[in-house]
């Protein structure tokens, strides 16, 4: 594999590298990382021997021909401007967030882009990443790229329409899910006095073995809820008040993160365009 630049290592740039890393997927050697605040990849060169730290984007862009973004979108113009003197058609760039149009980026770089939206799941070698192709992309490079994030995650491709709902589910889904359960947690916690460290046991517990129903395919969502509705039962009763609620909640969610995601879009765009106006 050639050698691979991550550039941001702040939280989901530490997060990939540390699973490559502990995968052993990747050795140290193999990656070379750059972080605006130097001390964040100096920790992390520390923590794994033989992992280099590059002065700045330029040395990262010299030394490696996969470069990975981890920076935000708004962080992009003055990105780009310090890879550019180094940038050329054999790279293969690769970015992890989603405001940034592929056909944008092509237009500012030489080589090669794609989009790979990563999710904290990958941290344990475990849930989706989802990847979108620009049209320089040959199918050498759809192959590194799976065979990359398929050894922390499952690679799957998305078409740029999906991109957001997808990235909803699988990126921001575990951020949403954890403020339900911590809903479940406290309110246990309220209506019946059950200690705080006892409802969260349960609750980790619960969702952990959920998650092996699933993974073992002994279950799917709806058998689930079937089997643990016993008839005339309890479970019903509790259902009842989650069906009063919950339709048309994730609506809402998918509605506020489209319209953020549209407004970011939005000023990136602007921002591109009054740098050009600059320069
Ligand atoms: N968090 C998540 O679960 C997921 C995040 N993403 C996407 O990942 C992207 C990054 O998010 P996240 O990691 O949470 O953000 P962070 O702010 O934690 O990380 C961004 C890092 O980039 C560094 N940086 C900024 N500009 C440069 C530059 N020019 N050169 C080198 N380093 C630079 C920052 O340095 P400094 O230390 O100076 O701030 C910071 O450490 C976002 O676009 C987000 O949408 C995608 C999927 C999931
Ligand atoms: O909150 C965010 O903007 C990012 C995108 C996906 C997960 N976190």
């Amino acid at each position: 594999m050639n050698r691979i630049g991550v550039i941001g290592t702040g939280s989901m740039g530490s997060i990939l590298l540390e699973a490559w890393l502990t995968a052993k997927a990747l050795s140290p050697t193999q990656l070379i990382v750059h972080n605006r605040t130097p001390a964040k990849a100096v920790r992390l060169a520390e923590k794994y021997p033989g992992l280099s730290v590059a002065q700045s984007n330029t040395e990262v862009a010299q030394t490696s021909s996969i470069l990975l973004l981890c920076v935000k979108p708004s962080e992009y113009n003055v990105l780009l401007e310090q890879l550019a003197p180094a940038l050329t058609t054999n790279h293969l760039m690769i970015t992890i967030t989603s405001p940034i149009k592929l056909k944008q980026l092509e237009t500012q770089v030489p080589c090669p882009v794609a989009r790979v939206v990563p999710s904290i799941t990958n941290a344990a070698k475990s849930g989706v990443s989802l990847c979108e192709f620009g049209s320089r992309i040959t199918q050498q490079h759809r192959q590194n790229i799976f065979s990359l994030f398929s050894t922390i995650s499952q690679p799957i491709e998305v078409s740029e329409t999906y991109l957001r709902v997808s990235s909803d589910i699988t990126s921001c889904g575990p951020a949403f899910l954890s403020y339900i359960l911590q809903q479940m947690i406290e309110d246990a916690e309220k209506e019946t006095g059950l200690s705080h460290e006892a409802a969260t046991y349960l609750v980790t517990h619960m969702l952990i073995g959920m998650g092996e129903l699933l993974k073992q395919e002994l279950f799917t969502l709806p058998t689930l809820q079937q089997r643990v509705c016993v008839p005339g039962g309890i479970t019903g009763e509790g259902l009842v008040a989650l069906q009063k609620g919950v339709p048309g909640l994730f609506a809402e969610v998918f509605h506020r993160t489209h319209a953020k995601f549209a407004e970011d879009q939005e000023l990136v765009q602007q921002q591109w365009k009054n740098h050009v106006k600059q320069h």
